[in-house]
C-alpha cells in the first residue's frame, strides 16, 4: 500500500511517515497541496493523508480534486481543533475518516489496517470481476460476431430487459451474463431460473418462495429466486418452456414488481433487471397459443439473436484455438494444437449443437490424445462420416462455392487442389495409377497429395 502525506507542517509529515514504515508501509509526503498534486501525477497512491487547511488549497476542495482524478483513493482528513466540524463534513464528500490533531499512534494504525482490510477486499473483487469477464468474453471476430459485441455494450449499461434468442448452445447465457457483467448491477447477484427443468408446481415457490407450513415438507420459510435477485439481474432460461399459467402469474409480478411468498400475505418488493432467453420462435408460440402476447411485449424491450455457429464459419478457427487453450489449461495439460486438415473438417462441418458442441468435442479430443498435435484421427466418428458424405455427394458444389468462401487466393488454390483431385480419385475408382495420369503428375506426388489432404478418409 503506497501512502502520501500532505501537510505544511513537516514534523506532522515525518511523524506519519515513521509511524507508517515502521508498520511496513511505503510512505511520501508533499508540503503542499500543490507539490502533492505533482507526485499524484507521476505515481500511483492509494492512501493520502490530507491536511484541512493548506496555506496554497482548502482542503475540502482539494479533497474534491483528489477524488474527481483520482477516484480510487482513499482520503484520510488531518484537522487541527478549530476545524474537527469541517472534517467531520469532508466524509459526505467522499473522505474515508479524519484524524484530528495532536496524532494519536494507535488511531492511525487503526485507520490504515482498516482501509488495508477495505482495499484488499476492493481489489479480490476486481479481481473477482476481471476474472468473470475474461470467461465470458465473446470469442469471435466475424461480422455478425461484432454486431453483436457492439449491441451489447451498448444495451449493457442501461436497465432496459433483453430477449435472447437462438438455437441450442449458441452462447444464449454466456451473452446474458456478459450483460450482466457489463451492468451497473454487476455487484449484484446474477440469478438464474430455467423455466423447463423445473416442473411447473414447483416453480412458482422457487421464484416466489415460500412460508413456513405452507405445504407439506415446507419446515421453514424459504427465500423465492425473484427475491433474492433484487437490485440485480433475473435470467429466465427457456422461457419459451414455461407453463401457460405461470405465465400469467410471471406477468403480473414483472407489471408491478411485487409479489407474496407461498402461503404468505407479506407483499414483497423486487428491483431487478429481466434477461430471457429461448430456442423457441415466440412469436409462433403466440400463434400456436402457447405463449402470451402480452408477456412476450413486456420481455422484450431489446431483441438479441446469436447466430447459429454454422452462419459464422469465419470464427471457428479462434473459438477451436480458444477451447482447446482452455481445456489444456483445467486439464492441467500443456497447450496442444490443431493440424490444418482437422481444422478443414471443423470448418466443413455444420455443428448442429453449435458452439457448446464444438467445445465439448474438443474437451473430449484433448483429453483422450497423448499427442500435442490434434489430428483427423483424433475426431469423433461422426464428423469425419458427415464430411466424408457431404464432400462424396458434394465434390462439386465444394468447387463452385469456392470464390465465396473469402480465402485468400492461396487458401482457395488448395481448397480446390483438393477437391479436384478428389473428384478425379471418385472418378478413376481410387486407381491412384490412372488418377496421376489424369491429372498429368507423378504418383509418387499424388500419394504426397492424398496424405496431405487426408482424402484417405472420403474411401468408402
Ligand atoms: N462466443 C463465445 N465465446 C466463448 N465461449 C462461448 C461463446 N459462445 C458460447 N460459448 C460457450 O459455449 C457453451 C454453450 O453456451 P451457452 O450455454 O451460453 O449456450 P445457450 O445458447 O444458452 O444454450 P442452451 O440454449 O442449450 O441453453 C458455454 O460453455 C459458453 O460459455
Amino acid at each position: 500500500m503506497k501512502i502520501l502525506i500532505i501537510d505544511d507542517e513537516i514534523n506532522i509529515c515525518t511523524t506519519i511517515q515513521s509511524i507508517l514504515t515502521d508498520e511496513g508501509y511505503e510512505a511520501e509526503y508533499a508540503l503542499s497541496f500543490n507539490e502533492g498534486m505533482k507526485k499524484l501525477k507521476h505515481e500511483i497512491f492509494d492512501v493520502i493523508f490530507l491536511d484541512i487547511w493548506l496555506p496554497d488549497h482548502d482542503g475540502s476542495e482539494g479533497l474534491h480534486k483528489i477524488k474527481k482524478y483520482f477516484p480510487e483513493t482513499e482520503v484520510i482528513m488531518i484537522s487541527g481543533h478549530g476545524n474537527i466540524e469541517n472534517a467531520v463534513e469532508t466524509i459526505k464528500y467522499g473522505a474515508y475518516d479524519y484524524l484530528e490533531k495532536p496524532l494519536s499512534l494507535d488511531r492511525i494504525i487503526l485507520i490504515i489496517k482498516h482501509l488495508e482490510d477495505k482495499l484488499k477486499l476492493k481489489s479480490d473483487l476486481k479481481e473477482y470481476k476481471f476474472n468473470l469477464l475474461k470467461k465470458y468474453e465473446l470469442i469471435g471476430t466475424s461480422e455478425p460476431v461484432k454486431q453483436l459485441k457492439s449491441r451489447i455494450e451498448k444495451i449493457a449499461p442501461t436497465n432496459a430487459w433483453v430477449l435472447i434468442t437462438g438455437e441450442n448452445g449458441t452462447g444464449k447465457e454466456h451473452v446474458a451474463r456478459l450483460i450482466h457483467l457489463l451492468s451497473k448491477k454487476s455487484n449484484n447477484k446474477f440469478v438464474e431460473i430455467n423455466c423447463s427443468a423445473i416442473p411447473s408446481e414447483l416453480m412458482e415457490s422457487e421464484m416466489f418462495g415460500y412460508e413456513k407450513g405452507a405445504f407439506t415438507g415446507a419446515a421453514n420459510r424459504k427465500i423465492g429466486k425473484l427475491e433474492s435477485g433484487n437490485k440485480g439481474t433475473i435470467f429466465l432460461d427457456e422461457i419459451g418452456d414455461m407453463d401457460i399459467n405461470l405465465q400469467a402469474k410471471l406477468l403480473r409480478v414483472l407489471e408491478t414488481g411485487e409479489f407474496t411468498r407461498v402461503g404468505g400475505n407479506e407483499v414483497i418488493r423486487s428491483d431487478f433487471r429481466i434477461i430471457s432467453a429461448t430456442n423457441k420462435d415466440l412469436e409462433k408460440e403466440i400463434d400456436r397459443n402457447n405463449f402470451r402476447e402480452d408477456l412476450y411485449y413486456r420481455i422484450n424491450v431489446i431483441p438479441i439473436y446469436v447466430p447459429p455457429l454454422r452462419k459464422r464459419k469465419d470464427d471457428i478457427p479462434l473459438l477451436t484455438n480458444y477451447f482447446i487453450k482452455e481445456s489444456c489449461q483445467t486439464n492441467g495439460l500443456q497447450i496442444k494444437k490443431i493440424d490444418k486438415n482437422l481444422m478443414d473438417i471443423f470448418m466443413e462441418y455444420t455443428w448442429p449443437g453449435n458452439v457448446r458442441q464444438l467445445k465439448n468435442i474438443i474437451e473430449r479430443m484433448v483429453v483422450l490424445t497423448e499427442n500435442d498435435i490434434l489430428t483427423v484421427k483424433d475426431a469423433p466418428e461422426f464428423i469425419m462420416k458427415n464430411f466424408a458424405s457431404n464432400n462424396k455427394k458434394d465434390v462439386e458444389k465444394e468447387m463452385e462455392t469456392i470464390i465465396y468462401r473469402n480465402d485468400n487466393l492461396k487458401k482457395a488454390k488448395e481448397r480446390f487442389e483438393k477437391y479436384y483431385i478428389l473428384k478425379t480419385l471418385q472418378n478413376k475408382k481410387w486407381n491412384v495409377s490412372q488418377s496421376a495420369k489424369y491429372l498429368g503428375i507423378e504418383r509418387t506426388y499424388l500419394h504426397k497429395k492424398i496424405k496431405d489432404y487426408s482424402l484417405d478418409q472420403f474411401r468408402d
